[in-house]
């Protein structure tokens, strides 16, 4: 598990990290989104004691990470993949890393094999590498030690879909047998698809956390009807607030006008039935994870959308 309580970093009089507050649970993937220099590598390093907080604390499995003996063991780091020395073979740098932590000979060759990397490929000079041959070695060394958690900034950067495809099944697979997962990404497709836990952050500090479901599911319900306004009318007698849409919603199956509501589709579908009205479409209004992002982290964008 990670802890981060009232984690504040400023650089001078500029706040780069603002109160920051989350957990990171075992059995998760917890998904770490925000825009260009919204705070998230400084929050990853402060995790891992590169960078000292100027208040505020960060727990793994409740230890702080300078007190922890043998780092490597409790938790695999991936920073920025490009920081590995360019002129060691990938082999070396993970012989390194094996050496360092104690662990047996042939984790070494187990990691690189569990990152796909050929011995021909792990013989050559990093410097040679492709920014997705340098991830794959990245999460090989953060792995080898066997860490109960994981903190990777960017991991998906420069991987093929293959690639990222591999990387998630990794990565679900390591939460599932119990591991704690902490990832960053722009790429807000891959946080929807593999995170449990989101944790946005804008302008250095925490604008929406919560599951995966409860913060997709939080936009409330859609729906079409043969007779859209006796739905409206029956949901506004219980108080429920409807607003009808005549343009409809590119999104959504077939045409016509679009209700919106706050509550829960089982609800709506059933005041439908008390009023005999029948229902075209009925769904959650997955609002999608772009565009809450956008919304929540418009103040903190550089670019605005041009209409
Ligand atoms: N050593 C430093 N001195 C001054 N400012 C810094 C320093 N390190 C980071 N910052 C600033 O802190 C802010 C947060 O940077 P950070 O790298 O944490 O953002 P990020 O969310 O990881 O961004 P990106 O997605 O672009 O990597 C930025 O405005 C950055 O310029």
């Amino acid at each position: 598990m990670i802890a981060v309580e009232g984690v504040t970093k400023q650089y001078g009089h500029f706040t780069a990290v603002d109160d920051v507050t989350f957990t990171a649970r075992p059995g998760r993937v917890t998904g770490f989104l925000g825009p260009n220099g919204a705070g998230k590598s400084t929050t990853m390093r402060v995790m891992v004691g590169l960078t000292r907080a100027s208040s505020g604390t960060v727990t793994i499995s409740g230890r702080h990470y300078v007190d922890l003996p043998n780092p490597g063991l409790e938790v695999g780091v991936l920073l920025d993949a490009s920081a590995q020395h360019a002129g060691r073979t990938g082999r070396e740098i993970l012989v390194i890393a094996q050496q360092f932590m104690g662990l047996p000979r042939q984790r070494v060759d187990q990691m690189l094999e569990v990152v796909s990397l050929t011995p021909a490929e792990a013989s050559r000079r990093v410097g040679n590498y492709s920014l997705g041959m340098r991830q794959r070695l990245g999460i090989a060394t953060a792995l080898i030690g066997d860490p109960e958690v994981l903190i990777l900034d960017e991991p998906a950067n420069g991987l093929d879909p293959a690639g990222i495809r591999w990387m998630r099944d990794l990565l679900r697979g390591y939460a599932d047998r119990g591991g704690t997962v902490l990832l960053s990404s722009h790429l807000l497709h891959e946080i929807e698809v593999i995170a449990d836990d989101i944790v946005m952050i804008g302008n250095g500090r925490i604008v929406s956390q919560g599951t995966k479901t409860e913060l997709l599911h939080a936009a409330g319900t859609v729906v079409r009807a043969t007779d859209i306004a006796v739905l409206q009318r029956a949901l506004e007698q219980l108080g429920i607030t409807a607003t009808v849409d005549e343009n409809g919603d590119e999104n959504g199956a077939g045409g016509g006008a679009v209700l919106r509501t706050d509550v829960d589709p089982a609800l709506v579908g059933k005041v439908a039935l008390e009023v005999g009205v029948a229902l075209t479409e009925l769904r959650a209004a997955d609002a999608g994870l772009e565009d809450m992002f956008l919304e929540l982290t418009a103040t903190s964008q550089r670019d605005v959308a041009i209409a």
